[in-house]
């Protein structure tokens, strides 16, 4: 479990940390998204114990991370800008990392050499940014870790190695109970692997939801009225209404059983209930809010 309690954190007296607070159970895969500069590298900087807060908690597995070796032992990230020594090939850095993590798995390692298919003498300086992409999650991987922190981690790679590295993440995910909080621009990246949001705004987490909560408590419909019912009925409670021909799609606030028991009072020749996207959702939920979240969204 990671749990950030009103975090503070300033640089210069401006608040990148504005009191953020979030809660990732334990064995989840929680997506942080937000625009450019909402703070969630400031944020993702904190779990991997490289800043320290100037006011709140850290706190994995109940405990403080702030220079707290035996748990950062325990943790596995890759940020978004992976540093590795110039003149390190990826064996090096395999042996680098082996050195820091108790867990480390040699076996894997060789084992994602099938995946990965990286020449291990090459020095990643002159790997693609790509290719480097692939040797941090590689490495990150064989760490074996309890906690993996992913900063933007699929940026750079290509559509085959994006499925690749998330049915790995996935695989350790549902065999070894590992918890993941990965931090995106883009919710739709995330819409196929997180089973928890967390929306992140001026250097807080202004939402936070779990896929189920989301999923039941909107619901998006298509509609064909009889002959005689050309507009919504007002007092169906309608967040979003749209129609084409005799088709109207409305978005409601409640669960799709809730919704088509309310519809079927005036006797609909259709009623379809269908998925709404992690996006669509989002939207409806921040309703006007003045946030700049619509441009993580839409
Ligand atoms: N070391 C620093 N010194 C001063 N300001 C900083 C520092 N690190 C971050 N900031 C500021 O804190 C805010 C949050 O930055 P952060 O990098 O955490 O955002 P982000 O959500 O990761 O953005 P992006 O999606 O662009 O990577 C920004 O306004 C940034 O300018």
């Amino acid at each position: 479990m990671i749990e950030m309690r009103e975090i503070v954190k300033t640089f210069d007296g401006f608040a990148a940390l504005d009191g953020a607070s979030l809660s990732v159970p334990a064995g989840s895969v929680y997506g942080l998204v937000g625009p450019n500069g909402a703070g969630k590298s400031t944020l993702i900087r904190h779990l991997t114990g490289i800043y320290r807060q100037d006011s709140g908690q850290v706190l994995i597995s109940g405990k403080e991370v702030w220079e707290n070796a035996a748990l950062k032992a325990r943790i596995a990230a890759i940020p978004d800008d992976w540093y590795y020594f110039l003149q390190a090939t990826v064996r090096d850095m395999m042996r680098f990392y082996r050195g820091f993590y108790p867990t480390f798995s040699t076996e894997r390692y060789e084992k994602l050499k099938a995946v990965f298919a990286i020449d291990e003498k090459k020095t990643i300086r002159r790997l693609s940014k790509g290719m480097q992409k692939q040797v941090a999650f590689w490495l990150a991987l064989s760490c074996m870790p309890d906690y993996l922190i992913l900063d933007e981690p699929v940026d750079g790679l290509d559509p085959v190695m994006r499925r690749q590295v998330w049915s790995l993440v996935m695989g350790d995910v549902a065999q070894r109970g590992t918890t993941v909080l990965v931090s995106s621009h883009n919710l739709r990246e995330l819409e196929d692997v997180c089973d928890h949001v967390g929306i992140m705004d001026h250097g807080k987490v202004l939402l936070e939801r779990s896929l189920e909560q989301l999923q039941d408590n909107m619901v998006k419909l298509q509609v064909v009225f009889r002959d005689g019912v050309s507009e919504v009925p007002q007092e169906l409670p309608v967040l979003h209404a749209s129609r084409v021909g005799r088709i109207h799609t409305l978005i409601m606030r409640m669960n799709a059983e809730e919704a088509t028991a309310r519809l079927a009072v005036y006797d609909p020749m259709l009623v379809d209930a269908v998925p709404l996207t992690l996006e669509e959702i989002f939207i409806y939920e921040l309703g006007g809010a003045d946030y700049a979240v619509k441009d993580i969204v839409l």
